[in-house]
């Protein structure tokens, strides 16, 4: 069967991504996600421009035997020329997205600034949803804020670009990003990242399990499947076509994938468990796809993309 995507003037020929933050902080990292045949195309850590150690370890701790995971990781990365000189420094047979987290306005806009200048020719993600730099919002619950940032980007940054969301929780706030976003000429919008500010403790030792923040960090996993259809399928229904998506959050099988399908999404991507399975996860992802949609018979995800039945 026919699982493939575009965004923009980029084909993919799998639907499956890692989640930014998840195996791609190295070079090495990237070139095991490009060396693997099911995966669709691949997302760097976000950068910023200088290289960052990130908070104090313990920052990531897995949940309930992997049902989901936690981190507050304070966006360790290796800044944003040792992944221009990576994307730079072959060509690839596979989408690459440059994900990139400034921890100020200026930041954001002198690291998209020097993506516009530099060779680079794939795509960018601006991550508007990192919740763990200490003493940082997330940038996309500031509507105005995020309203000004792309107001300003859009001045002068002509690549194609995306966002990085963090996940929503209320109607009127769907309503009120997807109103934001529709005026500009995004080519994508990935949904969701971690849910920020979760909690875990060890009954045991009566104790958080990360470090950063009192132990507060984004959960991750088949916890925040719920959330990340929710996100997906709203901003479907409420953005311009031509913003594509990524379907990001819990996905663990084949039927999380469907079902992100069913919501809308152009292209998945795995982060919690990608980190448990390595990129061999794609493999199974996506020959559990193909079973599912063989046995309803279907011959392309144009067929049901988009297409989840409400019950009315
Ligand atoms: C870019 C920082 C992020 C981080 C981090 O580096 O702590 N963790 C997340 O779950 N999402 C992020 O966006």
């Amino acid at each position: 069967p026919q699982m493939t995507a575009q965004i923009g003037n980029f084909t993919f020929k799998h639907l499956f991504l890692n989640a930014s933050g998840v195996y791609c902080r190295t070079k090495q990292n990237l070139d095991d996600l490009l060396d693997n045949q099911a995966t669709g195309g691949i997302v760097t850590k976000s950068a910023t421009l200088r290289s960052r150690k990130g908070n104090p370890n313990p920052r990531y701790h897995s949940i309930l035997n992997g049902a989901g995971s936690i981190n507050s990781m304070g966006l360790p990365n290796y800044g944003l020329q040792y992944y221009l000189d990576y994307l730079l420094s072959k060509s690839f047979d596979k989408p690459t997205i440059l994900s990139v987290a400034g921890t100020s306005f200026d930041e954001n806009i002198e690291l998209l600034k020097q993506i516009q200048d530099s060779d680079y020719q794939g795509m960018t993600e601006l991550n508007l949803s990192c919740p763990n730099v200490v003493g940082k919002p997330q940038i996309a619950y500031d509507f105005e804020t995020t309203n000004k940032i792309l107001t300003e980007v859009f001045k002068f940054f002509k690549k194609p670009i995306g966002v990085k969301l963090p996940p929503y929780f209320d109607l009127n706030h769907f309503d009120q990003i997807a109103k934001i976003l529709n005026q500009f000429p995004l080519d994508h919008v990935n949904s969701i990242n971690s849910v920020g500010n979760g909690l875990w403790i060890d009954i045991e030792t009566e104790s958080v399990v990360i470090k950063p923040k009192k132990g507060f960090g984004g959960i991750g996993g088949k916890m925040v499947l719920p959330t990340g259809l929710a996100n997906v399928r709203a901003l479907r229904e409420r953005l311009k076509p031509s913003i594509k998506m990524i379907g990001t959050g819990g996905i663990t099988s084949g039927k999380d994938v469907f079902a992100y399908l069913l919501c809308g999404a152009d292209l998945v991507s795995v982060g919690t468990q990608l980190g448990i399975e390595s990129p061999k996860i794609f493999n199974r992802l996506e020959s559990e796809l193909a079973a599912i949609m063989v046995e309803k018979g279907y011959t392309s995800v144009n067929e049901f993309r988009g297409k989840l039945k409400s019950l009315e």
